[in-house]
C-alpha cells in the first residue's frame, strides 16, 4: 500500500486553480489514488457563461477523469466547489464558506495564478502576490492545517543562471508593491514596470518571485513548501500519455508548426529544453504535501521540478523529434508543410519571418480576397509572431537548477511510492514522450480524428508538389528577368544550353553507334 495515498485518505484538501492545467491533473491523481479522501474543496469562479456547478460537471465528465469514476464512483459528492475570485482582495469567499474552510482544511495546494507573460502588473500582482498573501492569512487561521504547498515556477529567478532551492529576494518588498498598486494609476504603473521587473523578461516571472517572498514572510507560523516546475507539458504516463488542454508553453507552438504556420524560430538548438510532464509535477507536489505534513521541516523547503539535470533534451533535438512525429501523425488541413528550423541569428530570423511567415500569409490573404472571402492569415501570423517573440527569451538560454531537496524526497519514498508517485524523469524517453505529446495535441486540442491521417498525408503531398512547382516557377521568372538585364547571365545561359545540346548530341551519337 502506498504511504502517500494512505496519508491523503480521510483528509479535507483545498485546491486553488483546480480548473487549470496542473490543478485538474493534481485533483484527478488524488481521487484515483486516495478515493477515501474526505473532500476536495476547490476555489472556482464562474467563467464563459458557466456556473461553478457546470464547470465542475464538465471537468468530472471529461476524458481526463474517466478512470476516476471506476475507483471513486461518488467523486461528485467528494468535490465541493466554493465561489471565489482571486482578483478581489478578500478572495470573495462567503462568510459561511470561509468558516467551513477554516475549520475543516487539512492540506492546501495553491496552484492558481495568472500565467500570461504580458499581463498588466496590477493584475499579475493581484493574482500572484496579493491573493497568495490572502490565502496564507486564511491558512494561518486553520487549526487543522498540516501543510500548505505553494506552486511557483522554476523561472521565478530566470535572471540568474544557476538557481538553488532557496528564495532569492527582490529589491522592492512585496508589501510595498501591493500597497503601491492600490493608489498608482495604470499609466504610472506602465512606466515603472520595466524598472521593477529589471532583468526578468515579463511580469509573470517577476510576480511569481514576489509571491515566493510573501510565502517566506508568512512561513514562521505555517508548515509550508514550494514546488517550482519548469515548462509544464502534456502528461507522460497518467492517467494516459499525451493529455493536454491548453496552448501554453510548447503546445501552441506544436500546433503552429504542425499546421505549417511557423517554420523557423529564433532559438538556440543547443539550449536545454527544460520541459516537465504535468503528471510528474502532480506526483512531486503530492509527495511534497505528504513529506511536509509528516516531517514538518524546520524551514520552508523548495523543490525544483525540472528535467535538465536528470535527463536533458535540447531545443534542436526536440524540433527534430516533433517534425518526425508530424510525419507519422500529421495535422489536418495544414497551411504549409511542417518544417522546424532553430536559428540563433537575428538577421536570419527576420529573413525567415519575411519570406516564410509573412509573405505566404499575404499571398494567402490575397487569394482569399480574390475569391470573395475575408482575409485573416496576416492578422493570425502577426499574433503568432508576437507570441513567439515572448517565448524567445526561454528558447535562447539554459539554466541550471539544483535539485538536492527533490532528490532527498525521492530517496525518502518507499519503492511503492516511487512507483505510484513517480517523479523520476531519468526514466523518460523523450522520443516517445514527444510523439505522444503531438498525438495528444491532435486529439485533445485540435479534436482531430486519427481516421483522417491518410487524408492529411495526401494533403501534405499535394502541398509538397505545390511547393516544388512554386519554387521552380519562381526560379524561372527570376532567371528570365536576369537574362533580360545582364550580359553575363546571358553568357552563362548560352554556355549551359550549348553544353546540354552537345552532351545530348554525343549521347545520341554513341547510342546509334552501339546499335
Ligand atoms: C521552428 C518552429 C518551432 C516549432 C518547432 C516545433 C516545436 C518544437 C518544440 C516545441 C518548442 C516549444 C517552445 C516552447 C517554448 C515555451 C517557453 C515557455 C517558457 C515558459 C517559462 C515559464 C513557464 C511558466 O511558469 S508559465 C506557463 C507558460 N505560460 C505561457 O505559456 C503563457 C503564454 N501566453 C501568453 O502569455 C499569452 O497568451 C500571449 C501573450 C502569448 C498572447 O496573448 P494575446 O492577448 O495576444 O492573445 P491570447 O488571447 O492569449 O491568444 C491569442 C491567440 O494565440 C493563441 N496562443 C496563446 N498562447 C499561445 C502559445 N503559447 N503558442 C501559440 N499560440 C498561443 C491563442 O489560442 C489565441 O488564438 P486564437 O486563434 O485567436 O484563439
Ligand atoms: N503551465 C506551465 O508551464 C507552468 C505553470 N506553473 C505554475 O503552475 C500553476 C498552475 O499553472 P497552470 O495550471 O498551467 O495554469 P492555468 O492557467 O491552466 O490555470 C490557472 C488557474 O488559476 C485560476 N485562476 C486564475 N485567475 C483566477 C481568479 N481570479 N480567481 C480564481 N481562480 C483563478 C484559473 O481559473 P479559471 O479556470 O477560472 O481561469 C485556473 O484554475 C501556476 O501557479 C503556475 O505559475 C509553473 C511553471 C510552468
Amino acid at each position: 500500500m502506498s504511504t502517500i495515498a494512505a496519508f491523503y485518505s480521510g483528509k479535507s484538501i483545498l485546491i486553488t486553480g483546480a480548473t487549470g492545467f496542473l490543478g485538474k491533473v493534481l485533483m484527478e491523481k488524488l481521487f484515483r489514488t486516495s478515493p477515501d479522501l474526505k473532500v476536495i474543496y476547490i476555489l472556482v469562479r464562474p467563467k464563459a457563461g458557466q456556473t461553478l456547478q457546470q464547470r465542475v460537471f464538465q471537468i468530472l465528465n471529461s476524458k481526463l477523469f474517466e478512470k476516476v469514476k471506476d475507483v471513486c464512483p461518488n467523486v461528485h459528492e467528494k468535490i465541493r466547489a466554493i465561489y471565489a475570485d482571486l482578483n478581489q482582495n478578500d478572495l470573495a469567499i462567503s462568510k459561511e464558506d470561509k468558516q467551513e474552510l477554516l475549520s475543516c482544511t487539512d492540506i492546501v495546494f495553491h496552484c492558481a495564478a495568472t500565467v500570461r507573460f504580458d499581463d498588466h502588473l496590477r493584475h499579475a500582482v493581484q493574482l500572484n502576490v496579493t491573493a497568495t498573501q490572502q490565502l496564507l492569512l486564511m491558512a494561518s487561521q486553520m487549526p487543522k492545517l498540516e501543510a500548505f504547498i505553494h506552486i511557483s515556477t522554476a523561472f521565478s529567478n530566470c535572471n540568474l543562471k544557476h538557481i538553488d532551492e532557496v528564495i532569492y529576494p527582490c529589491p522592492v518588498e512585496p508589501k510595498k508593491i501591493i500597497d503601491s498598486m492600490e493608489w498608482l494609476d495604470d499609466a504610472i504603473i506602465d512606466e515603472i514596470t520595466p524598472k521593477l521587473i529589471g532583468d526578468r523578461p515579463n511580469t509573470y516571472t517577476y510576480t511569481k518571485a514576489l509571491g515566493e517572498m510573501v510565502v517566506q514572510q508568512e512561513s514562521s507560523n505555517l508548515n509550508i513548501a514550494i514546488v517550482r516546475p519548469s515548462i509544464v507539458g502534456a502528461t507522460w504516463q497518467e492517467p494516459f500519455p499525451g493529455w493536454v488542454d491548453n496552448l501554453n508553453g510548447p503546445s501552441g507552438l506544436i500546433i503552429a508548426a504542425g499546421k505549417g504556420f511557423l517554420r523557423a524560430i529564433r532559438g538556440t538548438p543547443k539550449a536545454v529544453a527544460d520541459l516537465i510532464p504535468v503528471d510528474t509535477v502532480a506526483n512531486l507536489t503530492l509527495a511534497v504535501g505528504w513529506y511536509t505534513a509528516v516531517n514538518r521541516p524546520k524551514s520552508t523547503l523548495i523543490y525544483h521540478c525540472t528535467s535538465g539535470n536528470f535527463n536533458p533534451c535540447y531545443w534542436g533535438k526536440m524540433g527534430f523529434q516533433v517534425l518526425a512525429a508530424f510525419e507519422k501523425i500529421p495535422f489536418e488541413r495544414a497551411f504549409r508543410r511542417p518544417y522546424a528550423d532553430f536559428t540563433t541569428n537575428t538577421i536570419t530570423t527576420q529573413y525567415w519571418n519575411a519570406v516564410s511567415h509573412r509573405a505566404p500569409a499575404i499571398i494567402y490573404d490575397f487569394y482569399l480576397r480574390l475569391t470573395g472571402r475575408k482575409p485573416r492569415m496576416t492578422k493570425l501570423m502577426n499574433r503568432l509572431l508576437r507570441t513567439v517573440s515572448m517565448l524567445e527569451y526561454f528558447l535562447n538560454r539554459s539554466w541550471e537548477w539544483s535539485t538536492y531537496n527533490t532528490e532527498m524526497l525521492m530517496s525518502e519514498l518507499s519503492p511503492e511510492d516511487q512507483r505510484v508517485f513517480n517523479f523520476d524523469v531519468r526514466q523518460l524517453n523523450w522520443l516517445e514522450y514527444i510523439e505522444n505529446y503531438v498525438l495528444g495535441v491532435k486529439k485533445y486540442l485540435l479534436k482531430e480524428d486519427m481516421a483522417g491521417v491518410p487524408k492529411a498525408k495526401q494533403h501534405l503531398k499535394r502541398l509538397r508538389n505545390i511547393h516544388y512547382l512554386f519554387n521552380t516557377a519562381l526560379f524561372l521568372i527570376a532567371w528570365r528577368l536576369l537574362i533580360a538585364r545582364s550580359q553575363m547571365a546571358r553568357n552563362v545561359w548560352f554556355f549551359i544550353v550549348n553544353f546540354c545540346y552537345k552532351f545530348l548530341s554525343y549521347f545520341r551519337a554513341s547510342s546509334t553507334l552501339k546499335v
